[in-house]
């Protein structure tokens, strides 16, 4: 699978699909515009930034298994640093040329690339193959849970294909020798602060970046006259649209919109309970679609009040905050197409969703508690790495 002169090695399988799911539901929650156009990324010192820090820890053991693959592959065990974990996805029209990963001044620390891919071409994206320019194999098909590993230099000059339709999602991280470029000792770092002494008590709510960080264009000059916020679009594309609990149309101000406390409706229909802000229920939604399936054969009764008949004035006030946030609804369409449109959307329960949400509320909890727990060793160690609580 690798030669001398292109050191590489392709994994299948190498992620469970419960894994892909879950960091997907994380990009659909926490993502942000990207450094590309049509390109959007989840970091993790993002997800420490807006409140979600303990949203890391799906990402560990991962991470863990990666270093040790790719160490164990280029012989250099217990040399290797993360240099840098993140979700990043492509919507049609992204694509990237023949390049090395390192091919910058600034990239140079970078020694080695693992590509994960989280979801598969031809069932949620079309296009978006990726080639090697040189040796064995030439094309990769990206398939949900395999792997690409190669050298960030000049022996695996690769490209990627248009994107023509849906959404491609990978798990990227890059490797170096150089310590001083060691995620894991910033992201240690960072998390001490928040966890630590900001917060008391920590709540696990997200809270949202600046709004241009969500603001979605294609001359990439965050217009504000065109294109659409991230967040809205991705609650449009499954169905949902929002409404503020008080009336904000009179002086809107997008900035102060994305901190104010909502609530969600779908076609006539009001969902009675506030969310603190837009991340919150954009949060709970994604988690609802990543667990639908399981949540219905676990039905339960709700109460009918929490669902009530939207009022004319209400249907307004959403017309008016959808022409604030998608400005251009067709370029939503364009960028959020779902290749497949999965039949859970046809099979939409409140009753579900309001399950749903106390679900999403123990997982928060308990991957907070293991963020907290983990901490105090991560910091001693300078390094993040899986601890096994059941044996403490
Ligand atoms: O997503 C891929 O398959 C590769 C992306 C890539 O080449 C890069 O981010 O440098
Ligand atoms: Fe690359």
């Amino acid at each position: 699978m690798s030669g001398a002169q292109h050191p590489r090695l392709i994994l299948h399988q190498f992620l469970s699909p419960h894994e892909c799911k879950e960091l997907e539901f994380i990009h659909k929650s926490c993502s942000t515009v990207g450094y590309r156009p049509n390109v959007f990324s989840t970091t993790l010192t993002h997800l420490i930034a807006t409140n979600s820090a303990h949203l890391l820890m799906p990402f560990v053991p991962i991470r863990e298994r990666l270093k040790e693959k790719v160490e164990e592959f280029f012989g250099c065990e217990y040399e290797l640093f993360v240099e840098f974990t993140g979700l990043i996805s492509w919507t049609k029209g992204a694509s990237i040329g023949w390049h090395s990963d390192d091919n910058r001044p600034y990239l140079k620390q970078r020694d080695f690339a693992a590509v994960c891919y989280l979801n598969s071409y031809n069932n949620d994206f079309k296009g978006g193959l990726f080639h090697f320019q040189d040796g064995e194999p030439t094309t990769v098909v990206p398939l949900g849970g395999d792997v690409v590993i190669y050298t960030a230099d000049s022996r695996n000059i690769h490209s990627v294909d248009e994107i023509s339709d849906g959404e491609r999602l990978t798990l990227t991280l890059w490797f170096s020798r150089d310590s001083s470029h060691d995620e894991d000792a910033k992201l240690i770092n960072l998390l001490s602060e928040n966890l630590l002494h900001n917060n008391v008590p920590y709540s696990c709510l997200p809270l949202p970046a600046s709004t241009n960080m969500y603001w979605f264009s294609l001359d990439q000059a965050s217009n504000e006259q065109l294109g659409f916020d991230i967040c809205w679009a991705r609650m449009h594309v499954l169905g949902f649209d929002m409404l503020y609990s008080q009336d904000k149309s009179c002086h809107p101000n997008k900035s102060e919109l994305l901190m104010e406390p909502l609530r969600l409706a779908r076609g006539d229909k009001l969902f009675d309970q506030e969310f603190v802000n837009i991340l919150h229920a954009l949060q709970v939604v994604q988690h609802y679609w990543w667990r639908a399936s399981e949540l219905q054969t676990a039905r339960v009764k709700m109460e009918s009040s929490r669902v009530v008949e939207l009022t004319q004035l209400q249907h307004a006030r959403i017309s008016s905050l959808k022409s604030l946030f998608l400005r251009d609804q067709h370029l939503v369409e364009k960028v959020f197409s779902r290749v497949t449109c999965k039949s859970d959307q046809q099979n939409f329960d409140w009753a579900d969703f309001a399950t749903s949400i106390s679900v999403w509320e123990d997982y928060v909890s308990q991957l907070h508690k293991e963020i907290l727990m983990s901490l105090p060793d991560w910091k001693a160690l300078q390094s993040i790495f899986r601890i096994s609580f059941d044996a403490k």
